[in-house]
């Protein structure tokens, strides 16, 4: 039983773990929270600034950020540590007098950046791109968009990632004892060794490392903690309601759309606008997308485009409000062109809603709505909060206002977008197939909120494959095929009385 009492003795030494205990506590533990923190923070920082840097569209921004993070995630923290430590030791020296911690929060900031940029780049390009299309179609330029909507996002998506982090730095403080610390300055580690030398056992170090698990383990189960509920969030938050119920509710939503054909005077109409599209063309590259479209809306009325897969209906639509850049020809708003306009100007007067709503899933609908109107409109809290209320109300969710995109359904969903487009008081709405990734019986909710809107007096294009929808509201029918208008008219001209091939074999497939 020898080498039993000499493990308990290297290891278990109680009397040194005891003589150590104050000064790993007073001097270790703070100073290497002191360190771990610190180059956490600054890590942040410089992390932060490395991830705009490396997704920014300009290569002169996006080279050094590579670089930067290839040298010092590539180099072994050691390595880092002692170049930084040493090397900067004389000027070190001379700023912070003798003290090596700045040195080594500088050394451990730098290897955190590196990191902590690559798990903000990832969060940030993890959001769906149609969340920076919806910030732009509400008239935000790119750097609102980041900054309110997508950066914001990103971290909340990468919190367990920047708390591994933290973990990183705190065991990483402890080879910061290579820069030859002061006795009032050691971190953990350099206590526990330098004790260990003194009594000539283990123990000290033992202690050592178990004050580091006593940081360490806590922080992994927030981690994981955190992790749950941003995950488990999304379901707690979410109402199991079935799709016959809502819409009951929406047929009983007060004000929400008449479902007579004629309006009460009362109602607001809608002053919209006009569009002359003329010659148009567009190409994604090589790729020829629109070639030479002709189109006329007139104000308050409804045009319908449809036409097979690819024929470039969207990308017409992404045109209107040059969330896509035409290539040649011109659009007319009211007269004015749109490629002389601001693109965030452009965007104030035509609106748009997509195919997958692109709502903004942490902020409640009524937030979505009061967005725009406050961070692009400038007004009060309280007064974008009232106009966000009535178009919610418009759109039946009145009772639902302070619900989360992630507890409504899709089809409660693509009507607070659409009251999120209506909020900016636009005179045009851009509608890109808004039914088609709706369940079934939620899409006529979606498709009569629609057609009050026409009634109305909105001016919209509407991009669907919904023909019923448009043979009842359209006031003009555009069949578009590879990136033409073949035919445009009355829906009756165009569903009864087809003229091209091209358009009676399309209506042969759909109808
Ligand atoms: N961002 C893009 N980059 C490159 N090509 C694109 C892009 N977006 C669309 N395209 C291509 O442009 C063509 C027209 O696409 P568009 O989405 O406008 O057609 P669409 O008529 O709306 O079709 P769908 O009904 O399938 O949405 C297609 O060939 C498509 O693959």
């Amino acid at each position: 039983m020898n080498w039993l009492e000499n493990l308990r003795r290297s290891f278990l030494d109680w009397q040194a773990m005891a003589d150590v205990l104050p000064s790993m506590i007073t001097i270790g533990l703070k100073n290497t929270l002191i360190l771990a923190a610190a180059s956490t923070v600054l890590g942040v920082i410089l992390g932060m600034v490395l991830a705009v840097m490396s997704i920014s569209p300009s290569r002169w921004l996006r080279i050094p950020a590579r670089i930067y993070t290839d040298i010092f995630r590539g180099l072994p923290a050691i390595v880092t540590i002692l170049l930084i430590g040493q090397g900067f030791a004389r000027i070190g020296r001379e700023l912070f007098g003798p003290s090596p911690y700045p040195l080594g929060i500088l050394a451990l900031s730098l290897i955190a950046g590196a990191y902590i940029g690559e798990i903000f780049r990832s969060g940030i390009q993890s959001v769906e791109r149609g969340q920076m299309e919806a910030c732009r179609a509400l008239s935000m330029s790119y750097g609102q968009g980041m900054r309110l909507i997508i950066i914001p996002q990103g971290i909340r998506r990468v919190l367990p990632a920047l708390v591994n982090q933290f973990i990183g730095n705190v065991k990483d403080s402890s080879l910061v004892y290579f820069l030859g610390l002061l006795a009032s300055e050691r971190e953990i580690f350099r206590v526990g060794q330098d004790q260990a030398v003194v009594t000539g056992n283990l123990s000290p170090l033992l202690l050592a490392g178990v004050f580091y698990l006593v940081i360490t383990v806590p922080l992994t189960h927030v981690v994981n903690s955190i992790d749950n509920t941003l995950r488990l969030g999304k379901h707690k938050a979410g109402i199991v309601t079935s799709g016959l119920a809502e819409v009951s509710e929406l047929e009983s939503a007060v004000g929400a759309y008449p479902v007579a054909e004629t309006l009460a005077p009362a109602e607001v109409r809608f002053k919209g606008g006009s569009l002359a599209v003329s010659k148009l063309d567009m190409a994604y590259g090589e790729l020829q997308v629109l070639k030479g479209v002709d189109l006329t809306v007139k104000p308050g009325t409804v045009t319908c485009v449809i036409g097979p897969s690819g024929s470039g209906k969207s990308t017409l639509l992404r045109c209107l409000n040059r969330l896509v850049e035409p290539k040649g020809g011109d659009v007319l708003l009211d007269s004015d062109s749109i490629l002389a306009m601001k693109p965030e100007k452009l965007r104030r007067r035509v609106g748009m809603v997509f195919q997958h709503f692109n709502l903004f899933p942490d902020h409640t609908a009524l937030e979505n709505v009061m967005l725009s109107l406050t961070k692009i409109k400038g007004m009060p809290k309280h007064e974008a909060a009232r106009i966000a209320e009535a178009r919610l109300a418009d759109v039946g969710l009145a009772a639902r206002a302070h619900h989360r995109p992630g507890g409504l359904s899709g089809g409660q969903q693509q009507r607070v977008a659409i009251a999120r487009a209506l909020a900016m008081d636009p005179e045009v709405i851009l509608f890109d197939e808004v039914t088609s990734a709706l369940d079934p019986e939620l899409v006529k909710g979606v498709l009569n909120l629609m057609a009050d809107l026409g009634r109305r007096g909105m001016t919209m294009v509407i991009v669907t494959h919904e023909m019923g929808f448009a043979r009842k509201v359209a006031d003009q029918v555009v069949f578009m095929d590879e990136g033409r208008v073949i035919e445009a008219g009355t829906p009756v001209a165009i569903f009864d009385n087809p003229q091209s091939e091209r358009l009676k074999h399309f209506l042969a497939e759909v109808l």
